[in-house]
C-alpha cells in the first residue's frame, strides 16, 4: 500500500538526514529529488543543455561522487527555474511517491507540487546561521576547502532562487506542519517526524 511523506524546506535545514531516518524506520523508501537537479546542473557545467539534461538523465549521473559541492547546488538551483526541466523530472517523482510499501520523498516542491496529496507533509527549517554552520562542518569534514561566510553566502543565493522563481517555489505547503530544527539534535528532530507520520498511521 501506498502511503507518502513529503518533507520540504531551505537548504542545509535538515530535511535529508529526517528523511533518511524516517525512511529507515518505518521500512519506506526514500528519494532525495534534490540529487536529480543536482545531476541536471552538473551536466549543464560539461556543457549539455538544461532540458536535455534533463530528459537524458541516466543512473550514472546521479551516482556521480562530485554532487554534494557549492559549485553544483548553485549549477542545480539555476536548472530548477526552468519548468521544463522540472515537467521532465516530475513522473519520476511522482511514481517513486506512491510506490507499495511508503515512499519519503525531499526537496522544495514535493508537498505542493509532486505530492499535494500526501499522508504527511513536513517543512523543516532552521535559522540561517545554524544552516550555514552544519553545512560548512559538512563540507569541511569532505575535504572542501570553504569559509564559514561563502557557506553562508551559498546558502542564501540558492535559498533565495528557490523562493523567488515564478515555477514551483520553494513554500511550505498550507497542511505541512512547520519543524523548527534550530535548537534541535538530529535525534530530536528524527523524533518528531517519525511522531508526525505515527499519529498519522494511528488515523
Ligand atoms: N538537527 C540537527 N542538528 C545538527 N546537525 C544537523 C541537524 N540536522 C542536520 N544536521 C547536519 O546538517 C547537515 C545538513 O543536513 P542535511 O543534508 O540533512 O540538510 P538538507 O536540508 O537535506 O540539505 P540540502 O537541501 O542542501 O541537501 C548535515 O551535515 C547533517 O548531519
Ligand atoms: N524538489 C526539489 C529539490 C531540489 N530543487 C533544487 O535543487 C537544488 C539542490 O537541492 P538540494 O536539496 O540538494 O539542496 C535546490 O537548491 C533547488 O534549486 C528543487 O527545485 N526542487
Amino acid at each position: 500500500m501506498a502511503f507518502t511523506v513529503a518533507i520540504d524546506g531551505p537548504a542545509a535545514s535538515g530535511k535529508g538526514t529526517i528523511s533518511r531516518a524516517v525512511a529507515a524506520h518505518f521500512g519506506f523508501a526514500h528519494l532525495d529529488t534534490g540529487l536529480l537537479y543536482r545531476a541536471v546542473g552538473r551536466r549543464t557545467m560539461d556543457g549539455v543543455e538544461p532540458i536535455e539534461a534533463a530528459r537524458t538523465l541516466t543512473r550514472e549521473d546521479l551516482a556521480r561522487d562530485d554532487l554534494r559541492t557549492g559549485p553544483v547546488g548553485q549549477a542545480a538551483s539555476r536548472v530548477a527555474s526552468i519548468p521544463e526541466v522540472r515537467e521532465a523530472l516530475l513522473d519520476f517523482q511522482r511514481a517513486f511517491s506512491r510506490r507499495d510499501g511508503g515512499a519519503v520523498l525531499d526537496g522544495r516542491d514535493i508537498g505542493t507540487v509532486i505530492c499535494p496529496d500526501a499522508e504527511v507533509k513536513i517543512f523543516v527549517t532552521a535559522s540561517d546561521a545554524v544552516r550555514a554552520e552544519r553545512r560548512y562542518l559538512e563540507l569541511r569534514e569532505a575535504g572542501h576547502e570553504v569559509t564559514l561566510d561563502e557557506t553562508l553566502a551559498d546558502l542564501k543565493a540558492r535559498d533565495r532562487r528557490d523562493e523567488e522563481r515564478a515555477h514551483a517555489p520553494m513554500t511550505a505547503a498550507n497542511d505541512a506542519v512547520l519543524l523548527d530544527t534550530t535548537e534541535m539534535s538530529i535525534d530530536e528532530a528524527v523524533a518528531r517526524a517519525v511522531a508526525l507520520v505515527q499519529e498519522k498511521q494511528a488515523g
